[in-house]
């Protein structure tokens, strides 16, 4: 099996809070400086990247003279907004030195389960790597309360590749991998190489569900390559400290574990929106869009809908039918049931003046959208 980061053009690489901070107390300045120039030279290579980091909490106890983690959620939240400052400050040098931009995106698991919030997202981060910038993504902290207790960036890694649909999740962790067992409590542990996302052998492996999962550790990273997996993405789970590691998994070196996709990328995305009963509404197209998506691969534009039956909101899914009602396509629109009213039948250019803004030129965006 080709090494799954090698083929990868889009990844996501998730840093730990073991990793980044120098023992649990302020960010470890030169190894983030180290991941920086590893990711400029994927981006050599042309692969698109962005990075899922914590620290913040770690750097804001340094900062406000916190002795140890404070129990207190709400100081674990002031912590987390202080050292944010410092964790984007960081990344912000590291990257400079290499001539490229980064953008601070923080996120709840909250916002990605809301589909206008999740389309948002999504047109957020892919119109940031279009533009060559690589997102530093880190929870929001200060709206929420559940993830500071679990400490947990694994999911929001595994959310973010389902989000974009990376090809990939990197999980750089403290261990060279996922051990038989843990390596802390069990030394003839050995490291497995290679298995499939979702083998639930490797839940048992991390701890299994009954072990404390207070902080992390290696169960919410063989979830979160279980969840990454719905959408296709591969997850390498490896050492952050191991000499160039990026760049040698980028080259075909197996590091680590990898925990092999079943599916195929485009397939799971399909087979959610096929398996997406539940459609919010329904555009009718004429023919000319008809004949466009079905034979020419192309977005559906507003021109094309000729009428529009129910309410949706914006990344809601809705069904695409044909003027005697077949359904021809399926996918997230950009706009809401009563701006498909104003804007169907007139060409993209003339949105702005109808709407005031525009979500994009097209109604579907064609990365969106399955044929049925
Ligand atoms: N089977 C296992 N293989 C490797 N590490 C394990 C395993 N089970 C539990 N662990 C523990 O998980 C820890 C990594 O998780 P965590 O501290 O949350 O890292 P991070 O901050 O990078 O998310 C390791 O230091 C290790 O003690
Ligand atoms: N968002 C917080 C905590 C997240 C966290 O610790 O996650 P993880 O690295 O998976 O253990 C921070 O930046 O400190």
């Amino acid at each position: 099996m080709k090494s799954a980061i090698q083929q990868a053009s889009r990844i996501i690489v998730k840093v730990g809070s073991s990793l980044v901070t120098n023992e649990g107390r302020g960010l470890d300045q030169n190894a983030i400086a180290r991941w920086a120039a590893q990711i400029a030279s994927l981006r050599a290579l042309g692969k698109e990247v962005v990075l899922v980091s914590s620290g913040a909490i770690a750097e804001g106890m340094l900062r406000l003279h916190f002795g140890e983690r404070p129990t207190d959620i709400h100081e674990l939240q002031a912590c987390a907004a202080v050292g944010q400052m410092g964790l984007a400050q960081i990344y912000e040098t590291s990257f400079r030195a290499h001539g490229i931009g980064t953008a601070q995106v923080l996120l709840t698991h909250a916002d990605l389960a809301d589909r206008e919030r999740y389309l948002n997202a999504r047109s957020t981060l892919t119109t940031l790597l279009r533009l060559g910038v690589v997102p530093i993504i880190n929870e929001n902290d200060t709206v929420v309360t559940d993830e500071i207790k679990f400490g947990d960036n694994d999911t929001l890694g595994a959310l973010v590749a389902n989000l974009i649909e990376a090809d990939a999740l990197v999980i750089l962790t403290d261990q060279r991998g996922l051990f038989s067992a843990d390596p802390r409590k069990d030394p003839s542990a050995t490291l497995i190489g290679e298995a499939q996302a979702g083998d639930e052998r490797l839940e048992e492996m991390a701890g299994g569900a009954g072990s404390s999962i207070g902080r992390g550790g290696m169960l919410t990273k063989v979830l979160a390559a279980k969840r990454a997996a719905r959408s296709g993405a591969h997850t390498v789970i490896a050492w952050g400290r191991e000499d160039n590691v990026l760049v040698r998994l980028a080259s075909g070196e197996a590091i680590g574990t990898q925990l092999t996709a079943p599916t195929a990328r485009l397939t799971a995305r399909r087979q959610w929106m096929v398996d997406h009963l539940h459609t919010a509404g329904e555009v009718v197209l004429d023919a000319g869009a008809v004949q466009k998506l079905t034979q020419e691969g192309k977005s559906l534009l507003p021109i094309g809908v000729t009428a529009v039956n129910g309410q949706f909101r914006r990344g809601e899914v809705i069904t695409c039918v044909d003027e005697q009602g077949n359904p021809v396509a399926r996918g997230l629109t950009n706009y809401t049931g009563s701006e498909v009213r104003l804007i169907m039948r007139r060409s993209s250019s003339e949105i702005e003046g109808i709407l005031g803004y525009v979500e994009g030129p097209e109604l579907i965006h064609r990365d969106n959208m399955v044929l049925l």
